[in-house]
């Protein structure tokens, strides 16, 4: 089919009864359109796998000082890290992703029943109009770690209460808060920082958040993106994928690699916040999801942020060691980043956290 008759064609799977989409809403500009294919991996195979298995439930020994190590260099190198072996019941993550793929598989005016508002980003959207241009190719649910807000949208769609949607996402949610905070702990051990230095500021969970990403099989993957280039503001993203593969991260020379999907693990990578928390040590890299013509692709974010009064400022354990000796962040707190993301409309490269640089 020519291009141009793709472009005009309209999209169902976005399409409300207020706006209708066609093909064409969703092109990016040129020079993000990405290169490689959703299902190329092999560049990025050299992406650390981490496995708990020697260290959950054990004492902390030897194993666990190299575990740690390991987790740490793989935030330095790459900002990114597989994990197996993570200990999270598999019935959980089950349950999450057959519930929300239910939900995805709904009518639309069904799903939109609920619909984010327009001043805050928390509940269904089909795309992002915020963006304006380059729409993401994707259907996304956020939520914060609050279980009022999780039964609220879960009641609003299914209209009934007890529901086993909320249920499926509190489970999850809180078997990943236990895992965040294990990898937290190991990696203020891997850098030599008492090892509560970044749970201490985590005690609410209500400012963590999930995102719930759908993308629908796309007719033009070529120019078109499910999210586009980003880094993640907040301090640790645990994501899981499912086994199509559209996830890829952006080296330091700028080429893209892909992350090859293992069955039963979690991708770990660092956010804007944990990176400024470190003096820069842990790297907070720009990643992107491609779309692909045949199948439709899940993943969940779950995204850590302390408490809104934590200041971040790094140890100075971490400012004139051998590598940094200036402190490169001036202090901020979380509440107050929180606010300039929730200003931007689209968070494009590292320019929300790049404005706390202490310029040398
Ligand atoms: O879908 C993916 O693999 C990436 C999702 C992502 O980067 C995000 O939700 O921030
Ligand atoms: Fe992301």
């Amino acid at each position: 089919m020519e291009i141009e008759t793709i472009e005009r064609q309209e999209v169902a799977s976005f399409s409300t009864v207020e706006k209708k989409y066609c093909v064409k809403d969703f092109v990016w500009s040129k020079e993000e359109w990405p290169m490689i294919n959703y299902n190329n991996f092999e560049q990025g195979d050299d992406i650390p796998v981490v496995s708990l298995s020697t260290v959950m439930n054990r004492e902390k020994g030897e194993e666990y000082e190299k575990v740690c190590t390991d987790m740490v260099h793989a935030c330095e190198k790459w900002g990114f890290f597989k994990l197996i072996d993570h200990g999270v019941d598999s019935e959980i993550i089950k349950r999450m992703v057959g519930r929300c793929s239910e939900l995805f598989d709904l009518p639309m005016d069904q799903k939109m029943k609920g619909a984010r508002s327009t001043s805050l980003p928390l509940g269904y959207c089909a795309s992002n109009p915020d963006y304006g241009r380059n729409l993401p190719w994707a259907e996304i649910i956020q939520l914060l770690q609050s279980p009022q807000q999780v039964v609220t949208f879960a009641t609003k769609v299914y209209d009934d209460h007890p529901n086993p949607l909320s249920d499926a996402i509190m489970d999850y949610m809180n078997a990943l808060d236990g895992l965040g905070m294990v990898i937290f702990e190991m990696l203020a051990h891997g850098l030599g920082l008492p090892d509560d230095f970044f749970t201490k500021n985590m005690d609410k969970k209500d400012e963590t958040m999930i995102r719930i990403n759908r993308y629908p099989p796309c007719p033009l993957p070529e120019k078109c993106l499910g999210l586009g280039s980003h880094s993640d503001p907040h301090t640790l993203t645990i994501l899981l994928q499912d086994e199509v593969g559209g996830l890829q991260v952006q080296k330091s020379d700028n080429t893209w690699v892909g992350i090859r999907p293992i069955p039963n693990s979690f991708v770990i990578n660092i956010g804007d916040t944990l990176e400024a928390w470190t003096n820069g040590r842990l790297q907070s890299v720009v990643h992107r999801a491609v779309v692909n013509r045949e199948k439709k692709r899940l993943s969940i974010a779950y995204f850590f942020s302390p408490r809104g009064d934590a200041v971040i400022e790094c140890h100075p354990k971490l400012v004139g060691d051998d590598r940094v000796n200036t402190r490169k962040y001036k202090p901020f707190t979380w509440g107050d980043f929180r606010k300039e993301l929730l200003i931007q409309k689209r968070v494009q490269g590292k320019a929300a956290l790049n404005r706390y640089l202490i310029s040398s």
